[in-house]
C-alpha cells in the first residue's frame, strides 16, 4: 500500500501576521515561537534595495564584491516590479486551475507524456526566529513575501514558521517523487544563508523528519505496493559532498563510521565529463539498497564524515554541499522494458559574510564563489529561457565551479527540479534573504525541458527469435527426413512394379507432374481392375443387345454379361491410355526446357541428375503406353472375333 503521510491542508493565512517579538505568540513543538512575521509594512513597488543603480544598505560580504555579488550585478539581476509578482502569481494559479500540482512548475500546453516542460518550481521557507523584530509580511495565498524596504516577491510557495516539514513535503516532494516513478529525474535542492534551516528542511530531526527521510519511505512504499511478478524494482544510493572545491565520497566504505573522525572528508573522487555519459563522478559508491530503513542507515552514515563547523549563525553548520543521489530502476519483465530515474536532494552550504577564523573564512570564500557561480548559472539559464536561446547555442558558465559542473546535466533539462530558499526572518539577516530571496526568483525564469529515461531492451526479442527460428529448423529437418522416407518408399514399389531398384537413394527432387505420374502407373492394377469388377454396367452396343435379345434367355443374359465386361474394360482402357498420352506429352515439354535449363547450367550435376531421372521416367512411361497400346489392339482382335463369332450364319452352323 502506498504509505499516506497526514496531509495538512494548505491554509490561508490572515496578512495581518503577529509580530513575533509578542511575548504572547505561542512556542512551537520545537521550542521557537510560532507565529508569522512582524508588522505589516506599506508596499513599496519601487523598491531602492533591488534598483540595480543603488547600493543596498545592508552590509553583506558578497557586497564588498559588487562587481561579482549576484545581488549587485546589473547584467544578471532581473528588477522586481508589481507587474512581475502579479504574473507570478497568475501563472501558478493557471497551473493549479489545470489541476497541475502547486509543487511543479509545469507548461501543461507543450507537455507530452513522455517530455516535461516547464520552470524551476521554487518555494521559500521561513525560519522562525527570537532576534528582533521582521517586518516581513506573508499573503494570504501564501506566495507572496512583502517587506517595508524590500517589496514584494512571489513564488509557487511560501511557508510559514509554522509549516513543518511533512506539510513542505506533501506541497513539493511527493510531487517530485510522483515523477520520479514516472521515470523523469528529479531534483530538490536547498540553498539560502547559513543557519536558516537548509539542513533542517531536508534531513530534519527525529522528532520531524526532512525531505530526504519522508522521500525515502515514500519510494519504498510504493515499491512495495507496485511490485509483483511482472514489475521488478532495484534502488541504489550514493552520497557526495563538495568540500572547498573537492568532490569526496561520502558512503566510502573502507573506513566504518566507528573509526573515521566526525567531519573528516573521505576518499576524493573525480569529476568526468565524456560525451556519451555527459557529467559523472568516477569512483563514486552507490549502495544497492533494499528497504527505507537500509537507506537511512546508510545515509546517516554519510551524514557522519559530512564537514561542519562554527558560524556566526549556526553552531554546526555545514561547511560543504552534500547531496544524495537515489536512482531507481524499474524493469518489466517479458517485454524488455526499463525505466531507469534519478532522485538528487541536495543540502548546499550556506552563504555568509567573512569569518573570524582562518579556516572558516577559507571555507566561506569557497562556499560563496561555488554559490555565486550557481547564481551566475541560474541567471544565464533564465535569460535564455526569456530570450528563447538554448544552453547550446549560449555560454553558460558551469566550469566556474564543481558545484555547477556537477548541477550541470540537472540545470540543464535533465532533470525536473525544485528548489526550496530558506530565509531567517531575523532584522540582521535582512541582506542575506533578500539575496536568497532573488536568486529564488531568477531560478523561477529557468526552463526545464526533462524527457523520461525509459528503454526497450530487444534481448528478450533476440532470444524469442532465436527460439522460433531454432523450431523452424528443427521442424524443416523434420519434414525433409519424411520426405525422404516417403520417397524411399515410392522407389521400393517402384522397383516393385518392374523398375530398377534404386538402392539407398534418397534424392527427393521429382516434378509434382511427374510424380503424379508416377503414382498412376503404380496404381495401375487397382485401375484395370476397377473396370474389370465393373460388370454391371449397361450394356451400350446396340447390335449386341439386339443379338442377345434372339438368344435363348438363360444364354442371353450369360452373353449381354461377358459383353458388359469386355465393353467396361475397354472402355477404361482407352481413357487410360489417354490420360498417358496427356502425360506424356506433357513431360515432353517439360523435358525440352529442362534441356534448355541444363545446356546453361552445365555444371550443375545436381539438374543433370534430375533430368536423367526424368528421362527415366519418361521411358518407362513410352514403355508402358506401348503395353497399353498391345492390350488395346489385342482386345479390339477379341472383339472382332467375337463379332463375327455372332454373325447369324455362324450361329446357324452352331445350331445344327
Ligand atoms: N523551520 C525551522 N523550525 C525550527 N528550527 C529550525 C528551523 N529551521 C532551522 N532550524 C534550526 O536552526 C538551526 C540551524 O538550522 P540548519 O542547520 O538547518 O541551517 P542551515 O541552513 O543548514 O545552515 P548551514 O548552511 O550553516 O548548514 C538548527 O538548530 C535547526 O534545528
Amino acid at each position: 500500500m502506498i504509505r499516506k503521510s497526514p496531509t495538512k491542508k494548505r491554509t490561508s493565512k490572515s496578512s495581518k501576521n503577529t509580530n513575533i517579538c509578542n511575548p504572547e505568540t505561542p512556542i512551537t513543538a520545537h521550542g521557537l515561537r510560532d507565529g508569522s512575521f512582524g508588522s505589516l509594512v506599506r508596499n513599496k513597488l519601487s523598491n531602492p534595495l533591488i534598483s540595480p543603480h543603488t547600493t543596498p544598505r545592508y552590509a553583506h560580504d558578497w557586497d564588498l564584491e559588487k562587481d561579482r555579488s549576484p545581488s549587485m550585478d546589473s547584467t544578471i539581476y532581473t528588477p522586481l516590479s508589481a507587474t512581475t509578482s502579479i504574473s507570478n502569481s497568475d501563472d501558478s494559479e493557471s497551473s493549479s486551475l489545470r489541476g497541475e500540482s502547486p509543487g511543479l512548475h509545469q507548461r501543461g500546453s507543450r507537455t507530452s507524456s513522455s517530455r516535461y516542460n516547464g520552470s524551476i518550481s521554487v518555494s521559500v521557507r521561513i525560519k522562525p526566529s527570537y532576534a528582533g523584530c521582521s517586518s516581513w509580511q506573508l499573503s494570504d495565498d501564501k506566495k507572496t513575501l512583502k517587506h517595508g524596504d524590500a517589496g514584494e516577491f512571489s513564488f509557487d510557495n511560501v511557508f510559514d514558521t509554522q509549516d513543518d516539514n511533512h506539510e513542505i513535503y506533501e506541497t513539493i516532494g511527493r510531487p517530485i517523487v510522483d515523477k520520479l516513478f514516472e521515470g523523469f529525474n528529479a531534483t530538490i535542492f536547498a540553498y539560502g544563508m547559513t543557519g536558516s534551516g537548509k539542513t533542517f528542511t531536508m534531513s530534519g530531526v527525529d522528532s520531524n523528519p526532512g525531505l530526504i527521510a519522508l522521500s525515502v519511505e515514500e519510494i519504498f512504499a510504493r515499491i512495495s505496493c507496485e511490485s509483483g511478478v511482472d514489475k521488478e524494482y532495484e534502488v541504489k544510493v550514493s552520497y557526495l559532498q563538495i568540500y572547498n572545491e573537492k568532490v569526496y565520497d561520502l558512503l566510502e566504505l573502507s573506513h566504518g563510521p566507528q573509526t573515521s573522525h566526525e567531519g573528516s572528508p573521505r576518499v576524493e573522487v573525480q569529476l568526468r565529463e565524456d560525451s556519451n555519459h555527459g557529467i559523472t563522478v568516477v569512483g563514486l559508491n552507490e549502495l544497492k539498497v533494499s528497504s527505507s530503513e537500509e537507506m537511512l542507515r546508510v545515509i546517516s552514515a554519510g551524514d557522519v564524515h559530512r564537514r561542519t563547523g562554527e558560524t556566526d549563525f549556526n553552531s554546526k553548520s555545514s561547511r560543504s554541499h552534500a547531496v544524495v543521489s537515489i536512482v531507481v530502476e524499474c524493469s518489466q519483465r517479458g517485454n524488455g522494458y526499463k525505466k531507469t530515474s534519478t532522485l538528487s536532494l541536495c543540502d548546499l552550504a550556506g552563504s555568509e559574510k567573512a569569518a573570524g577564523q582562518q579556516d572558516r573564512r577559507k571555507e566561506g570564500a569557497f562556499i560563496n564563489k561555488s554559490l555565486l557561480a550557481l547564481g551566475n548559472v541560474i541567471s544565464k539559464l533564465g535569460t535564455n529561457a526569456e530570450s528563447g536561446k538554448t544552453s547550446s547555442t549560449t555560454h553558460v558558465p558551469y566550469r566556474n565551479s564543481k558545484l555547477t559542473r556537477f548541477l550541470q546535466p540537472t540545470l540543464n533539462g535533465e532533470s525536473i527540479v525544485t528548489t526550496i530558499c530558506t530565509i531567517d526572518s531575523r532584522p540582521d539577516a535582512l541582506a542575506e534573504t533578500i539575496n536568497t530571496l532573488r536568486f529564488a526568483l531568477r531560478a523561477k525564469n529557468v526552463a526545464i525541458t526533462a524527457k523520461k529515461n525509459e528503454t526497450f531492451s530487444h534481448a528478450n526479442d533476440k532470444a524469442l527469435i532465436q527460439k522460433l527460428n531454432r523450431q523452424i529448423e528443427e521442424q524443416n529437418q523434420l519434414i525433409a527426413r519424411l520426405q525422404s522416407g516417403q520417397r524411399a518408399t515410392e522407389l521400393e514399389e517402384t522397383a516393385e512394379s518392374g523398375r530398377p531398384k534404386v538402392a539407398g537413394r534418397t534424392e527427393t527432387v521429382v516434378s509434382p507432374s511427374l510424380a503424379k505420374s508416377i503414382e498412376l502407373l503404380h496404381r495401375r492394377p487397382e485401375f484395370y481392375q476397377h473396370f474389370m469388377d465393373n460388370e454391371y454396367t449397361e450394356l451400350r452396343d446396340q447390335e449386341l443387345l439386339e443379338i442377345a435379345d434372339f438368344l435363348p434367355a438363360a444364354v442371353g443374359s450369360v452373353f449381354k454379361q461377358k459383353m458388359r465386361a469386355l465393353e467396361a474394360r475397354l472402355n477404361g482402357q482407352v481413357q487410360y491410355i489417354q490420360q498417358l498420352e496427356l502425360r506424356s506429352v506433357r513431360l515432353e515439354t517439360k523435358l525440352q526446357r529442362l534441356h534448355q535449363t541444363s545446356m546453361s547450367f552445365q555444371d550443375r550435376t545436381g539438374d543433370e541428375d534430375v533430368i536423367r531421372r526424368q528421362e527415366q521416367e519418361l521411358l518407362l512411361l513410352r514403355k508402358s503406353v506401348a503395353r497399353k497400346d498391345k492390350m488395346l489392339e489385342a482386345l479390339r482382335s477379341a472383339k472382332r472375333l467375337r463379332d463375327s463369332a455372332l454373325r447369324p450364319e455362324c450361329m446357324a452352323m452352331q445350331d445344327n
